[in-house]
C-alpha cells in the first residue's frame, strides 16, 4: 500500500497514486467485486480533440429545458460559492448548474450540515455537486489544516478515484494551500506514505487500511462521499469496508451518498448509512438519458459475436468505444484476436497491475487508444466525453455465489450505456444477444427502463454504419457545447 499528497494547483495531468494488487480470484469485474487498483502514468486531462463544425443541439438549450436534467433557474453565482472556486469552474467553463447540482448544492452547504442522499441521470455532474461542497468545506487557513484530511471521498475503483482527484485538481487550482490525497492499492513494491492532506479520495479497503496503519488521521474530517453509493453499500467487501471506514471517522461527520441508481433494497440501507438525510430521487421511468440511443444486434452464436465486433470496428474510428464483456478472461482473448488481426484495441481489467491499468486509462483518455476492451469494472462513473459508442458484448447479469443468474443486472446496464451521451452529447449503445438467455435478460431490461432497444439487422451493414454515423457525427458535432 502506498499513498501520496498532490498539491492542488497541478492540472489533472499529474495525478499520483496509490495502487495494490488486486484479488486476482475473482472471476469477473463488477465493482461489485471490490477490486481496487492503479497508478501514474500521463493523464492529459479528458478534453480530447474538439470537432470542427457547428453544433445542432446547444447545451444553453438542453439547459433551460425544465424537463431536461441539465435544466437550472439559477447560476453557479446564486449558489453562493466563494469566488475562487468560481474562477476554477469558469476555467472548466461551466457556466450554469444542472438540476442536480443547482438542487443539491443549497442542501449541500447548509449549516448545521445535514446528510445528502442524491440521485441524478449518468452524465448530468453529481461529481461537481459533491466537489463544490466538499470545496467550500475546507478550513485552509493554516498550513496545519491544510494539510489535515477533512473530506473523504470514496469510490468503489482506482479509475474513479483518480478521475476525482483530477476534477478537485482543476475545480480547487485556485485554493490556496489545498493539499490532495489519492488513496488507492499500490502496486506491489509501491512504499506507504501519510496522508497529509486536506481531501483525500480513494478506495475504501485502501482508505480502512490506511487509518488502521495512522496513515490517515480521520479526526478533522467533516465530510464523507460515497460516489456511486449504491454500489459500495451493496456489496459484500465494498460494503464492510465502507461502514468500517465510517465507524473510524467523527461522528458529526455529513454523510453524502450519490449515485445515478439506488434498487430499493440498498436505497432503505443508504438511510441508515446516512441517517436523516435530505434526499433527491428520479422515479423509476425517468433514469434513461434520451441522449443515448439503444439498439440490439442478432448474433447465431460466440463467434458471431467476434465477428460483428470486428465489422463494428470499421465503423469506430470516429470517437472512442467501450466494449463491455462479462469476464476478464474474454476480454484478453477479443483483444488478443483483434490484435493478432491488425486492430488497434486495448484492454483493462482488475486482474493487472495498477499502474498499467493506469497507463491504459489514461491512453484512452487522451484518445491514444480508441477502443477499450473491458468489464464492469469501468462501468461506473468513467467520463470520457469522447465516447460515442458503447458495445454490450455480453448483456450484464446478476451472480450468484459466483455464477451468472440469468437474471439481468439492470444497474450496471444503465450504467454501462451512460459511459456515452455525457452531460447532453448523443451516443449509441449495441447490446449483442447470442442466445435466447440474452434475449430474455436485454427484454426484461427493456421493460424495467420502459425504454426502446431497437433491433439492428447485421445483414446490413451499410444500414448499421448509417445508423451509427449519424448518430456519431451529431455526438460530435454536440460535443463543442456553444452556449
Ligand atoms: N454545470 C456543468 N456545465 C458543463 N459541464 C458540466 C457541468 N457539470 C458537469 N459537467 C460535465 O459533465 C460530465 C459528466 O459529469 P459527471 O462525471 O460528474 O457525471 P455523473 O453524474 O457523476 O455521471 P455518472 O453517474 O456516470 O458517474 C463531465 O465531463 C463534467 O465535466
Amino acid at each position: 500500500m502506498s499513498s501520496e499528497a498532490t498539491e492542488a494547483p497541478q492540472g489533472a495531468g499529474s495525478l499520483a497514486d496509490r495502487i495494490t494488487k488486486p484479488d486476482e480470484s475473482k472471476p469477473t469485474d463488477a465493482p461489485s467485486t471490490g477490486n481496487e487498483d492503479g497508478a501514474p502514468a500521463n493523464h492529459k486531462g479528458s478534453e480530447l480533440a474538439e470537432p470542427d463544425y457547428t453544433v445542432e443541439v446547444k447545451l444553453s438549450d438542453l439547459q433551460a429545458d425544465p424537463n431536461n436534467p441539465l435544466f437550472s433557474v439559477k447560476s453557479f453565482e446564486d449558489l453562493g460559492l466563494d469566488e475562487r472556486i468560481l474562477k476554477g469552474l469558469a476555467t472548466m467553463n461551466f457556466r450554469k448548474p444542472s438540476k442536480v447540482q443547482e438542487r443539491a448544492l443549497p442542501l449541500l452547504m447548509s449549516n448545521p450540515p445535514k446528510n445528502l442522499v442524491g440521485q441524478s441521470q449518468s452524465g448530468t455532474g453529481k461529481t461537481a455537486a459533491f466537489v463544490l461542497n466538499v470545496l467550500s468545506r475546507l478550513d485552509l487557513s493554516t498550513p496545519e489544516m491544510a494539510s489535515s484530511p477533512q473530506a473523504l471521498i470514496l469510490a468503489p475503483t482506482r479509475e474513479l478515484a483518480r478521475q476525482i482527484v483530477g476534477v478537485i485538481q482543476i475545480m480547487g487550482q485556485f485554493l490556496d494551500g489545498l493539499v490532495i490525497g489519492t488513496a488507492v492499492p499500490a502496486d506491489s513494491n509501491a512504499r506507504t506514505g501519510k496522508m497529509d492532506c486536506s481531501v483525500v479520495v480513494g478506495t475504501p479497503g485502501t482508505v480502512q487500511d490506511m487509518i488502521k496503519r495512522r496513515n490517515l488521521n480521520p479526526a478533522q474530517l467533516k465530510v464523507l462521499v460515497l460516489d456511486e453509493a449504491d454500489n459500495m453499500l451493496d456489496q459484500q467487501g465494498l460494503g464492510d469496508q465502507c461502514i468500517r471506514a465510517k465507524a473510524m471517522l467523527p461522528r458529526t461527520v455529513q454523510i453524502v451518498l450519490f449515485s445515478a441508481t439506488f434498487p430499493a433494497h440498498v436505497y432503505r440501507y443508504a438511510g441508515k448509512f446516512a441517517p436523516n438525510a435530505n434526499e433527491i430521487t428520479l422515479q423509476h421511468e425517468e433514469l434513461t438519458v434520451e441522449g443515448i440511443k439503444q439498439l440490439y444486434m442478432d448474433c447465431d452464436n460466440e463467434e458471431q459475436k467476434y465477428q460483428n465486433l470486428v465489422q463494428l470496428y470499421g465503423l469506430l474510428t470516429v470517437g472512442s468505444s467501450i466494449i463491455f464483456v462479462r469476464t476478464r478472461t474474454s476480454a484478453i482473448e477479443i483483444e488478443r484476436r483483434m490484435v493478432a488481426e491488425g486492430h488497434t484495441v486495448a484492454s483493462l481489467t482488475g486482474g493487472v497491475e495498477g499502474s498499467q491499468r493506469d497507463a491504459v486509462i489514461d491512453s484512452f483518455r487522451n484518445g491514444d487508444a480508441k477502443v477499450l476492451i473491458t468489464t464492469n469494472v469501468l462501468a461506473r462513473g468513467i467520463d470520457v466525453s469522447t465516447v460515442s459508442l458503447v458495445v454490450n458484448y455480453d448483456v450484464p447479469e446478476e451472480y450468484t455465489q459466483n455464477r451468472p443468474s440469468g437474471t439481468p443486472d439492470y444497474q450496471t446496464y444503465l450504467h454501462r450505456i451512460g459511459r456515452t451521451g455525457r452531460f447532453g452529447r448523443i451516443g449509441v449503445a449495441i447490446s449483442f444477444v447470442a442466445n435466447r438467455g440474452e434475449w430474455e435478460m436485454l427484454r426484461k431490461i427493456q421493460e424495467h427502463f420502459g425504454c426502446n432497444i431497437e433491433r439492428i439487422d447485421t445483414n446490413d451493414w451499410d444500414e448499421v454504419e448509417e445508423i451509427i454515423k449519424k448518430t456519431i457525427k451529431s455526438s460530435r458535432a454536440q460535443s463543442s457545447f456553444k452556449n
